[in-house]
């Protein structure tokens, strides 16, 4: 154009209506950008521009240190609401909340519906406090409404009715304020695959404010905590699942927040590895009394190791909250049993082997058909006469165990065994069932250990059955087995572990 024209480089019609236009657009995407960054991140309507600049959340953080609280009579109570958490959310509304740096006051989010699906309550009325050095823990089937909950608390969701304050600071109307105080770590690690532990310790560390001369320390203060230190240079994306969950909780934990919120923290755990991270957690809340710790779980193992208060949540609503003790002492409608006996001695399988192998070599008395099974067991006729085949050649066909069971004078047990419906004994008599159709034979030291192993557990069947009217059989995972007893006057703890032990 220069070339065959007049014009200057900057002329309108050259790059001029250009570089205007980009100049209003910058200038039109900053006020935007700023408007969404201040702006509730709800869906925008007139009535919440209106809210939103009567309460002028600019305006700096005085208008909101003393929270307004509703009187009771204002929130919506539902009849049915359990008298603990009726007595939790009257304590919270009237103000007596002394020590407290967290409460919920009806608290609600409404997921709005669609086309194909109904606006879903998620939480519903939720009103509770949190004190210092408090390990508050959720517990709650999926979808009870833990993760939305801490979503607004943490300020990724906002509330739909109700709010929450965190220091005296409002999550609806001053987010940031009251994000301060938090560390958080999500239901699924939020970690960047190429930045390794130590880059993102040092990041939010950075994020959170420490200052340069204290990083170093704080970094390494937290591998250390972590047992992460020998993971230091790794990126994230090398790290098993156990140490990518405990380096989100050590993000959670960095710069010393007085409120962390950690969702199943221990998933995808091993048991040493869940321990350890236990072990961290009860040290930050309950020992050190410094923060308080609110997290979800799926493990009432995990909340009564580390919680000070467990509140159940079901359908979005708090249906009991308290201490473990107090749950367990008015819930409670039982008391469970488990009992591990002694492993089969190799004295008993060995003699048992002996007895059986004895039995198949008392040929005369065998039917035609089972001395085939033998012979085809054993592979030799020569060996079968002689009766010297060694026991760990020995295969029982499903014939052959039948007659076996029949000799121990338990035919009933065996066709669990066989019986094509699977077998859910605990004591791998469904992996035996399959070597049987598979195989077409099951070992026969095997068999035996599988034998008295299902004896014992048949003893302590009886023996519970009878000794405590009511008990349920509550499933066995091969070492120990589990029951029911029925919680009620004249049985108690001490009676229970009396007759067990006068039994032993
Ligand atoms: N963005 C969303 N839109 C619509 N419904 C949602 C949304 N997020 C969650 N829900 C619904 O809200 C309910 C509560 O979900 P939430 O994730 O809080 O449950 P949860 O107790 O944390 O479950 P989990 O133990 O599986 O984490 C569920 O029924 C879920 O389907």
């Amino acid at each position: 154009m220069k070339d065959k024209s007049s014009d200057g480089i900057f002329d309108w019609n050259v790059t001029g209506a250009s570089i205007c236009y980009l100049g209003i657009e910058a200038i039109g995407y900053f006020f935007l950008t700023l408007g969404l960054e201040l702006l509730p991140t709800c869906k925008l309507t007139p009535a919440r521009l209106m809210e939103w600049w009567r309460k002028k959340p600019f305006q700096g953080d005085d208008s909101v240190l003393e929270p307004f609280l509703k009187s009771s009579s204002e929130t919506s109570v539902h009849l049915d609401e359990d008298i603990d958490v009726r007595t939790e959310r009257n304590r919270v509304l009237s103000g007596s909340i002394d020590n407290t740096i967290l409460f919920l006051r009806n608290l609600q989010k409404v997921y709005p519906g669609g086309n194909h699906h109904r606006a879903k309550v998620a939480v519903d009325s939720l009103t509770f406090s949190v004190q210092a050095g408090e390990c508050f823990g959720f517990l709650g089937t999926n979808g009870a409404g833990k993760t939305t909950t801490l979503s607004m608390l943490t300020g990724e969701e906002s509330p739909t009715e109700g709010t929450a304050f965190i220091f005296g600071k409002d999550i609806s109307s001053n987010p940031k304020a009251a994000r301060r105080h938090i560390g958080y770590c999500p239901q699924f690690d939020a970690l960047l695959e190429y930045l390794t532990v130590q880059e993102h310790l040092e990041l939010y560390a950075r994020i959170k404010g420490v200052s340069d001369y204290r990083m170093n320390d704080v970094v390494l203060e937290k591998l250390v905590e972590f047992d992460l230190l020998k993971h230091a240079d790794k990126p994230s994306y090398t790290l098993t699942g156990g140490n990518k969950r405990k380096l989100s909780v050590a993000i959670a934990m960095i710069g010393d927040p007085p409120i962390v919120i950690l969702d199943e923290p221990s998933t995808g755990m091993d048991p040493i590895a869940k321990r350890f991270m236990w072990e961290v957690i009860s040290r930050l809340s309950t020992r050190q009394g410094k923060t308080a710790v609110i997290l979800t779980t799926h493990s009432m193992n995990e909340a009564q190791a580390l919680c000070t208060r467990i509140g159940i949540m079901v359908g979005g609503r708090l249906r009991c909250i308290g201490s473990p003790q107090h749950l367990k002492t008015r819930f409670g409608n039982h008391l469970e049993l488990e009992i591990k006996p002694t492993e089969v001695s190799a004295s008993d399988l060995e003699n048992l082997c002996r007895i059986i192998q004895e039995m198949l070599f008392d040929i005369p008395s065998h039917p035609r058909s089972l001395l085939n099974d033998l012979e085809v067991c054993i592979g030799a006729i020569d060996s079968i006469t002689s009766g010297n085949a060694s026991v760990a050649e020995i295969s029982l066909s499903k014939e052959m165990i039948i007659v076996v069971g029949r000799w121990l004078g338990n035919e009933e047990r065996v066709k669990t065994l066989i019986s094509s419906r699977s077998n859910s004994d605990g004591l791998f008599g469904e992996q035996l069932s399959e070597q049987l159709v598979r195989e077409g034979g099951i070992p026969l030291p095997i068999f035996s250990e599988w034998w008295l192993a299902r004896e014992k557990f048949s003893a302590i069947d009886s023996f519970i059955l009878s000794s405590f009217p009511g008990a349920t059989f509550h499933g066995c995972n091969g070492l120990s087995v589990k029951y029911q007893l029925p919680y009620r006057e004249g049985l108690s703890l001490a009676d229970v572990f009396g007759h067990l032990e006068r039994n032993r």
